[in-house]
């Protein structure tokens, strides 16, 4: 029995792995005889969910839920990121660990998919607490991570600090320094130069050649980010110092608009010291709703999923959405942008950037021989522009969106996978 698309839900209703569900729906008239295999990405591979108790620092005990989640391993081993959130969800890190499958795949790096979480709001614990949690968690998830076999890095609410205590603690658990368990760690650690700017870095190379595709030039053009956390801050950064104007910017605490430029050197100065980029004297202060409305070339949504709904998609104002976030479109908005002609380019392609250097760091680490960033820098924007191009011509091929191009690109190198491997022990 085939399942019905599921783009008619409300952006009110449909989570984060309906939306996930109604993408490969709409892949799979398009996948062949590889369609006879399509189940296999509608369901994760394992999901572990654990208790993580923790002593607060006043001696009390708190118990947070946490995730990880292997969506997929046929290619290679689990890889994808984790997430200190208070709304995460078990739906939510099933959907990311998903896309990352076919983000690894879209891509052709050697791994499946994979992705954690913790529901807690970090912002609430000391680092101590901090630390603790991440510890606790990682010797939780211990039993499926490893770095042949599950490779977590940074996503929402984690950082490099956080990747060394989870390298800390796996290695401590294994008995040997295993810098390749985890990538987005510091450089002293065995990280990888340039993977801190890395996915900003690629959203800008997937915009760059959309831009290129339509006759656009980056330089002059105007650049709206929503989330100025570590894509949307690097996002802005480099699309600034290419010559584009970064006119609105949004966080949590708020909105910021100014038509004659903001330079996201002097906002991350701001943030740094007053913790949002609410109050930058430099701007406006805009509704936080306004900010994917404001008119510009390029739109970054660098902050959740489903920000970009069927209730605000005919108010988008860009030529290109470069979708820095996971999952940040909703299906319904992708069919009014794409009927009004407003290119997306989908999280899969261009938020790669991050796990292609988590790749390379992942290499080195093997290898023990680490690159410039020079280097790093070139093989990520050859390897971006390559796999945007394909999908590209793809799109054009078969008269598809680039994200079902992309699902095109990735569930066939997926699902050929599977049906080389067969199905027993
Ligand atoms: N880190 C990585 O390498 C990769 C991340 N991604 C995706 O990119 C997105 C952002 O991740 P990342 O930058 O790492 O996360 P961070 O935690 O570094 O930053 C998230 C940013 O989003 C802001 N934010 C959260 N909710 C909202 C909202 N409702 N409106 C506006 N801003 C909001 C946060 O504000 P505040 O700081 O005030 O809390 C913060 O600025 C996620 O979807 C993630 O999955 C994708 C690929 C790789
Ligand atoms: O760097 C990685 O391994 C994964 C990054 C990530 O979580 C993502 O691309 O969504």
């Amino acid at each position: 029995m085939k399942s019905e698309p599921l783009s008619y839900l409300s952006s009110e209703t449909i989570g984060p792995w309906e939306i996930y569900l109604a993408q490969v729906d709409r892949v799979t008239p398009y996948l062949g005889k590889l369609a006879y295999w399509v189940e296999d990405l509608k369901r994760p591979k394992r999901i572990l969910i654990v208790d993580v108790p923790i002593h607060t620092d006043d001696g009390a005990v708190l118990h947070f839920e946490g995730y990880r989640v292997h969506h997929n391993t046929f290619r290679g081993p689990a890889k994808g990121g984790v997430r200190f959130h208070q709304d995460v969800t078990l739906s939510e890190v099933m959907a990311l660990s998903a896309w990352m499958t076919i983000k690894n795949a879209a891509v052709g790096l050697p791994y499946g998919g994979g992705k954690g979480g913790i529901r807690v709001d970090p912002r609430k614990l000391s680092p101590g607490e901090l630390e603790r949690l991440t510890r606790r968690y990682t010797s939780e998830i211990g039993l499926i991570i490893g770095p042949d076999k599950d490779i977590p890095a940074p996503d929402v609410g984690s950082g490099a600090r956080e990747m060394a205590w989870m390298m800390d603690t796996y290695s401590m658990n294994v008995g040997r320094t295993t810098p390749g368990v985890v990538t987005g760690k510091p450089i002293a650690v065995g990280g990888s130069l340039g993977r801190q700017d890395a996915t900003g870095r690629g959203v800008f190379v997937a915009a760059a050649v959309a831009a290129e595709k339509i006759g656009l030039p980056v330089e002059g053009s105007r650049v709206v980010v929503q989330g100025f956390g570590n894509v949307g801050n690097a996002a802005a950064r480099i699309f600034h110092e290419a010559g584009a104007k970064v006119v609105a910017v949004s966080d949590v605490t708020g909105a910021v608009r100014n038509d004659g430029g903001i330079d996201p050197h002097d906002l991350l100065q701001h943030v740094a010291s007053l913790g949002g980029v609410k109050g930058y004297p430099k701007a406006e202060a805009i509704p936080a709703s306004e900010v994917l409305t404001v008119p510009c070339e390029f739109l970054v949504p660098a902050a959740l999923e489903k920000q970009i709904t069927e209730k605000n998609a005919w108010q988008v104002q860009a030529k290109i959405v470069v979708e820095g976030a996971n999952g940040p479109t909703v299906p319904a908005a992708d069919d009014i942008l794409n009927e009004r002609g407003v290119i997306v380019v989908p999280d899969v392609i261009a938020n790669a950037g991050g796990v292609t250097v988590s790749y390379f760091e992942w290499v080195q680490d093997f290898n023990s021989f680490f690159w410039t960033e020079a280097e790093i820098n070139a093989r990520l924007e050859r390897l971006m522009r390559q796999s945007l191009e394909a999908v590209w011509q793809v799109a054009q091929d078969k008269k598809v969106s680039l994200r079902t191009a992309a699902y095109i690109v990735a569930a066939t190198r997926v699902l050929e996978a599977r049906s080389l491997l067969g199905l027993y022990p």
